[in-house]
């Protein structure tokens, strides 16, 4: 890495406002995917060092939910200037910790930045309500007041995006957070805390742990100074903290796995279904939550969308993500890879082809090939199974009713797409299909102003927009009467 601001490349962990390092000294390796080769180190802290950054959130929450909305409003702007005047040097951090190519990792701060900026201007506009009472000497007042401490579990995937929707709308609600990042990409996470301390926010009100996931996740569970926890990650985590918190009835914001159907109907503007199925598929090497896991292309235009489809896979850069030009790095580790073979093997031993790549990159490593297979039927593993790789699936189907029907057929819902310009077949389409998030003639979707989260097993509560901030706020009634 080449830093302008090298400070920024944290080891050691945020703990109450110091920087701390394990008590006996152990350390956790980051290692970039796209050799394997460590980049640096980060400490796996003993329990009680995280004890302590829930004590010092707890100690700090008092006067940060007390602190003006304004002032708290005016730090997060800070914070948001803060990211945005050094994005070069975090998206350094995170292409070396996550692979992703430097252009992806740039805008994945800058958008997600936004998050602190929107939430800061949300801070001013907690609302409560003054309902008109039964009787004339009564009042019905309701009031909004922050939930508490707050623990946040963050993925790998989008190291440094998936912290600034949680500490955005947390700390602007007058919680406090304690963050643990992914195991795998941590310097994001503890760069974004050297920049909330120069930004003004308090020691205390946000702290970054590294170190052993079940031990943390089993400490924010039980560790009843926690009020709430805030996670992003696969649903199998989701359900195992759900249940581990069920016995302090803690509050919940789960952001978990997908399995998104892309759904081309023989009406659609085809290049602008391809365009929307190269972004929804391949950024990030396949590896986001609302990435297309199965391309449903109708009977009519199936030749023609293939065609496109495989012209533009065939013209992608593979690459590290630090080289310039570059449009796919290497996937997280050789687990990711294995699951990708495992869903091509699958669907051939099924019947479907592979069209292009179906391989192992030849730069070695984590890297694969961009995959675009043909005849894949519903029941093949990759149509319930997330894949998390860069593999487009391609299943035919002739009507309609019968493609919502296999869109559906899944425990998940986080996003969905699908390309049509008749109008009628829109609002039916958007209407049916379960998922929290639909695209339509669009494959990227998220952005601060919109309400990002999913239904069935993909989680509950919502990230960015105005609902955003409710997760991090509690209604109390106060019954006012005597007048
Ligand atoms: N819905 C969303 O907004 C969203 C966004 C990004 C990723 N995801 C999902 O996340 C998954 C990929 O990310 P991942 O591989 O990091 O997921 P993961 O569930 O393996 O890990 C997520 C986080 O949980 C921690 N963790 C793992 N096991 C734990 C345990 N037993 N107790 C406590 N914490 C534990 C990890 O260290 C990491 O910080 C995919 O399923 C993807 O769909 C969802
Ligand atoms: O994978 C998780 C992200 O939420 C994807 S996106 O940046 O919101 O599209």
């Amino acid at each position: 890495m080449n830093l302008k601001d090298p400070t920024l490349l944290k080891t050691s962990c945020l703990v109450g406002g110091e920087w701390t390092s394990s008590a006996d000294s152990r350390t956790i390796p980051v290692n970039d995917p796209a050799d394997g080769l460590e980049v640096a180190t980060v400490p796996r802290l003993d329990i009680g060092t995280v004890r302590k950054a829930i004590d010092a959130a707890h100690a700090a929450f008092p006067a940060w939910r007390a602190r003006p909305a304004k002032e708290r409003s005016a730090i997060l702007r800070r914070w948001f200037e803060l990211v945005v005047a050094n994005a070069d040097d975090l998206a350094q951090i995170l292409t070396a910790e996550q692979g992703k190519p430097l252009a992806e990792a740039r805008g994945e701060i800058i958008s997600n930045a936004a998050y602190l900026e929107w939430f800061a201007e949300e801070a001013k506009r907690v609302y409560g309500d003054v309902i008109p009472s039964s009787g004339s000497s009564s009042r019905i007042v309701v009031l909004k007041q922050p939930v508490g401490v707050c623990a946040a579990i963050t993925p790998w995937n989008f190291p440094n995006g998936m912290i600034t929707r949680k500490a955005g709308p947390a700390l602007a609600a007058g919680c406090t957070l304690v963050l643990k990042p992914a195991s795998k990409t941590p310097l994001s996470a503890l760069a974004l805390a050297e920049l909330a301390q120069r930004a003004g926010v308090p020691p205390g009100v946000f702290s970054v742990v590294t170190g052993d996931a079940s031990a943390i996740g089993m400490e924010f569970s039980h560790n009843p100074k926690i009020a709430k926890i805030t996670f992003t990650g696969s649903t199998e985590v989701g359900r195992w903290l759900l249940k581990e918190m069920a016995d302090g009835v803690k509050r919940a914001s789960m952001e978990l796995g997908g399995n998104a159907p892309f759904i081309v109907f023989d009406d659609a503007d085809v290049d602008a279904a391809v365009e929307g199925a190269m972004i929804s598929k391949f950024r990030n090497a396949g590896q986001t939550c609302v990435c297309a896991n199965r391309i449903y292309v109708q009977a009519g235009i199936q030749d023609r969308f293939a065609e496109k489809l495989v012209a533009k896979v065939r013209e992608l850069k593979i690459g590290r993500g630090t080289e310039p030009g570059v449009q796919q790095g290497p996937l997280i580790d050789m687990k990711a890879v294995e699951k990708m073979e495992e869903h091509i093997r699958d669907a051939q031993e099924q019947g479907a082809e592979v069209v292009v790549g179906g391989q192992r990159h030849a730069l070695g490593s984590s890297f694969f090939e961009p995959t675009v297979m043909r005849g894949v039927t519903q029941g093949m593993k990759v149509t319930h199974e997330e894949t998390f790789a860069p593999l487009a699936a391609l299943i035919r189907f002739e009507t309609e009713a019968e493609v919502i029907g296999m869109a559906n057929d899944t425990d998940v819902g986080l996003a969905a797409y699908f390309f049509s310009r008749d109008l009628a077949r829109v609002w039916r389409v958007a209407e049916a299909i379960e998922a929290g998030i639909v695209g339509v003639n669009s494959g990227l979707i998220a952005n601060e102003m919109a309400p990002f989260g999913g239904v069935k097993q993909s989680g509950m509560g919502r990230e960015g927009s105005k609902y955003g901030i409710e997760d991090y706020l509690e209604i109390k009634y106060v019954c006012m009467a005597g007048i």
